[in-house]
């Protein structure tokens, strides 16, 4: 409705506009609610960080609240929906968080994380004003509708933190969706969708999975009517650890779409704890095999996380070593794959690749030197990922950990597409005709249907690697043969304030503490193929190390040195690290 005329209240003695009275009559509303049913119980600061807010599920209630009120006001802003995804992924069970998606799918813009930030931590009196100072600072207007989609994860915390973000949002007049328990990505594609007018799809469970199984199907379906059924050293049968979380119900639902293509044989779907000595954290973090999980050699195994926005493979070789693929193989593996079609297609698309420092550095020197792709180091957390792979015609991110996805500019988009019909860009200079060519331009239109451009999706992706292995007619041996992963280490070290660590680029060089940097110098520098770095998480209240080197032995021991350096000049708790103590 539109905005009543001036008005003035005799409690505030100033003359308001309607817009302005419901401002205040909201602010004051939502201060009342807050104070009796989503109080602020502890002094804990919060900090919206890698992938949002996360902490002990008990200490959420007047985030998640707060949340739900910064959505809808997020949503006005936007003049779009916007969602709120619960979910504290690879954490323990008793931990929980929450993400906010943009409009477009992508997460959070920065400017607002701060605004969350800020709107998290004020004292339960002190949200009214917090809310006004929001509203007229980013001028909001609140005669405007609003719109939330909601999703949760499998926690036995999310069903109650969901309702205290819907709370919020309804308080402030938002329309509200709740998808209940969806995996990450899905809750990203269902705003996507929604916001792009069915353009990117269906917003429901049911569009999104016909739309990326129908490419799937589409995929193959182009290549077996090239080569013919015989797929090489290709097969069809995965072993999937699902982490007790929200991968489950959706890859039942996804594999029932495919069952005459893949066959899958399902662990950890719901029965035990949530992603307790199971999911692609725990194998990628551990590199060993998941508990519950039965398999044979050379059975071609994945991890999802606990959102399923991360996913991993792995198998067990011939002598039952654990072999794993992670994040950087399923980006090389990817980006060899979009690389031969482009060659096939003659069409010179600026094509890159987005890691961070815990990309393996072979993996690194395969995809410049082999592949002929540049490669980009960004800081942790998949937000500096998707935005630098935008620069790009085609951008493939992934972390190490197995979270990423494809990114197609709309240039790139419009070229292919031009291609496949064969009509607008003929005998332009991008592109020359031929045969086969227009071919690989469907499957690459078939490949960007079957990618989550929104974000890492463990669903899309295991359905791009199926894609690909089975083009290529590859086994899981195959794929891995590409290049040999330098042994590394990651670690954990406690300290009392981990923001006493500072690092001042994307490899993760020190600033702080003084003279630390110079120190892991000289001992990297002991070490045969050896870098090693530290970082204070943005998930957890722990420093995270890294070290890689060219035997196991080293990289451990490299690792535990730099985890004992840390510990020393960082104000580490209890015990100096032990490689004993940490396994
Ligand atoms: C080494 C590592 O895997 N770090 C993860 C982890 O962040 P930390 O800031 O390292 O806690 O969780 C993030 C969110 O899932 C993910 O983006 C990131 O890659
Ligand atoms: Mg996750």
């Amino acid at each position: 409705s539109a905005p009543s005329a001036a008005t003035s209240t005799s409690a505030f003695n100033i003359t308001m506009s309607g817009t302005a009275e419901k401002k205040l009559a909201w602010a004051l509303a939502a201060e009342a609610k807050g104070k009796t049913d989503y109080s602020r119980k502890h002094e804990k600061a919060i900090e919206y960080g890698t992938a949002g807010f996360r902490s002990k599920a008990v200490d959420l209630d007047h985030v998640l609240y707060r949340i739900g009120i910064l959505a809808a006001l997020r949503s006005r802003v936007k003049g779009a929906t916007i969602g709120v995804m619960i979910t504290a992924s690879h954490n323990p069970v008793a931990d929980n968080g929450v993400k906010i998606v943009d409009p477009s799918g992508e997460m959070l813009e920065i400017l607002w994380e701060t605004i969350a930030t800020n709107l998290a931590n004020v004292k339960d009196d002190e949200l009214s004003a917090t809310i006004i100072q929001i509203v007229d600072q980013e001028k909001i207007d609140l005669d405007k509708p609003a719109s939330v989609y909601f999703g949760r994860d499998t926690r036995p915390s999310s069903p109650h933190l969901s309702n205290a973000a819907v709370e919020g949002s309804t308080l402030f007049n938002a329309s509200v969706k709740d998808f209940g328990i969806v995996t990450t990505p899905m809750l990203h594609y269902f705003v996507a969708a929604y916001n792009s007018n069915n353009e990117y799809g269906i917003p429901t469970a049911e569009g999104y999975f016909s739309k990326l199984t129908s490419a799937f199907r589409a995929f193959r379906e182009e290549v077996i009517s090239e080569r013919g059924p015989d797929c090489g050293d290709y097969t069809p049968i995965i072993v999937a650890d699902m982490a007790n979380g929200v991968g489950g119900p959706a890859m039942e639902q996804m594999a029932k779409h495919l069952k005459d293509l893949l066959t899958f044989e399902f662990f950890n779907v719901g029965e035990g704890e949530l992603n307790h000595e199971s999911g692609a954290d725990y194998v990628k973090v551990r590199q060993t095999l998941p508990k519950r999980v039965r398999i044979k050699s050379k059975d071609r195994c994945v991890s999802f996380d606990g959102d399923a926005d991360r996913i991993v493979y792995y198998y067990q070789d011939q002598s039952v070593k654990f072999r794993l693929l992670d994040g950087d193989r399923i980006a090389s593996l990817v980006a060899g794959y979009i690389k031969n079609l482009l060659d096939i297609m003659g069409m010179e698309l600026n094509i890159g690749v987005v890691q961070t420092a815990y990309a393996n550095g072979a993996s690194t020197k395969y995809i410049k030197e082999v592949l002929q792709i540049p490669v980009a180091c960004v800081h942790t957390g998949v937000k500096h990922l998707h935005h630098k792979a935008q620069e790009f015609d085609i951008g493939i991110y992934f972390e190490a950990n197995g979270h990423g996805t494809v990114l197609f500019s709309k240039k790139a988009k419009v070229l292919i597409k031009a291609l496949r019909e064969d009509k607008s860009c003929y005998n332009s200079s991008v592109y020359r005709l031929a045969g086969g060519k227009r071919s690989a331009a469907r499957k690459m239109l078939t490949f960007i249907d079957m990618v989550n451009e929104t974000t890492g999706d463990a669903i899309a992706d295991l359905l791009i690697v199926e894609t690909i292995l089975h083009a290529r007619a590859w086994s899981v041996e195959t794929w891995e043969n590409c290049y040999t992963d330098l042994p590394n280490r990651q670690l954990k070290v406690t300290v009392k304030d981990r923001n006493i660590i500072k690092v001042i680029d994307p490899q993760c060089h020190i600033g702080e503490p003084e003279g630390l940097q110079e120190d892991f110098d000289r001992l990297i520098g002991l070490f045969a193929d050896g870098r090693a770095f530290v970082r204070p998480s943005g998930t957890e209240d722990v420093v995270r190390v890294y070290a890689e080197a060219n035997t196991q032995a080293n990289a451990d021991k490299l690792a535990v040195h730099i985890a004992k350096l840390v510990h020393q000049k960082a104000g580490g708790i209890g015990d100096p690290p032990t490689w004993v103590i940490q396994q």
